[in-house]
């Protein structure tokens, strides 16, 4: 088995989460892909009534294209769960999203949400979060300031780039990813990226995660974060 089929394999078993009527968060990534099409079969041969809450253009489509109702985030009332990728997950169940440059909407959809469930591959789990790099969205203006200013703290910074063409976030912000190594407290550096001026969002997703569904050779692994 590769780490595409264990990807499937969440993204199928998540779908079993998803009720008649519910409003459901839908996050980015090459293992959501698999949820959202395991969704649209699921809505085709039940006739399931469901809302989906996109989190990226990307999976907008592509749940629009499955026959699944998409709306925005400010259209619904709430959002009963929202099932999302991960980069890295921690042993206390914290994670860092924000590979596939979606976690500002992914985090805001994730705070108006019930409960969260993250789906991802075992080669996710870690110790300690922060060999996966940790993207910080920041504005434009003065991005160069604070790259100087994350170097000097030692962050390892490294802007997101197409050739020689800075990467736009569907805000059409900047992303700067932070090669930190070894991470310490999250919340701590959570705090301190929240407090520097032209940072959007952070990739550190803390205490946010209600269920996670890992991939594994002989299935799928549930745990239950909180
Ligand atoms: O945070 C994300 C996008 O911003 C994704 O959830 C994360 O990158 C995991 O992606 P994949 O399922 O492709 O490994």
């Amino acid at each position: 088995m590769n780490q595409d089929d264990l990807k499937k394999i969440v993204g199928i078993e998540a779908v079993k989460y998803i009720q008649d009527g519910m409003t459901v968060g839908l996050g980015t990534g090459s293992t959501v892909k698999y949820l959202v099409e395991a969704l649209g079969q699921r809505i085709k041969d039940e006739h399931l009534t469901i809302i989906g809450v996109p989190t990226s253009n990307r999976t907008a489509r592509r749940a629009e294209q499955l026959g699944i109702t998409v709306k925005d985030i400010d259209e619904v009332d709430h959002i009963d769960l929202t099932i999302d990728g991960a980069d890295q997950i921690d042993e206390h169940y914290q994670g860092i999203k924000g590979g596939g440059i979606a976690h500002l909407r992914e985090k805001i959809v994730a705070i108006n949400s019930r409960k969260n469930i993250w789906i991802v591959d075992e080669s996710k789990l870690t110790k300690q979060l922060g060999s996966f790099p940790l993207p910080v969205e920041v504005i434009p203006y003065g991005s160069q300031q604070l790259f100087k200013k994350f170097k000097k703290r030692g962050y390892n910074p490294k802007f997101r780039m197409d050739g020689n063409r800075f990467i736009l976030t569907h805000s059409k912000n900047y992303i700067i990813d932070l090669g930190l190594g070894k991470m310490g407290d999250p919340h701590k550096l959570a705090k301190n990226l929240k407090d520097m001026t032209g940072v959007v969002e952070h990739g550190l997703f803390l205490d946010l995660v209600n269920t996670i569904i890992v991939g594994h050779e002989d299935g799928p692994e549930i745990i239950q974060a909180r």
